[in-house]
């Protein structure tokens, strides 16, 4: 639910917005614009931004966030693939 709340912020904030599909383990998301009728820049910026902010792991940037902890499932919401 986390991810679809980030994404819905993305969304306000590019006044961009996709089609979401989710269950309790995935989010599925679909971008077109509407007044175009089909895919544009707008799309592919929105994506982009997306996979950037949901793909986001402190750790590998090397400074002082740990990120979520992998080793203590108590704590690790974010399940990386
Ligand atoms: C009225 C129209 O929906 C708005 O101007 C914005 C808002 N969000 C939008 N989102 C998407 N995906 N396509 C649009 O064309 C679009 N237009």
């Amino acid at each position: 639910m986390m991810v679809i709340n980030t994404v819905g912020h993305l969304a306000e904030a590019a006044w961009h917005h996709p089609d979401l599909t989710a269950s309790y383990a995935w989010v599925e998301v679909r971008l077109k614009t509407h007044s175009a009728k089909g895919i544009t820049d707008k799309d592919f910026d929105l994506a982009r931004k997306i996979e950037e902010v949901i793909q986001w792991q402190p750790a590998r940037d090397g400074g002082a966030l740990e990120g979520t902890p992998r080793d203590d499932p108590r704590f690790a919401y974010i399940k990386y693939d």
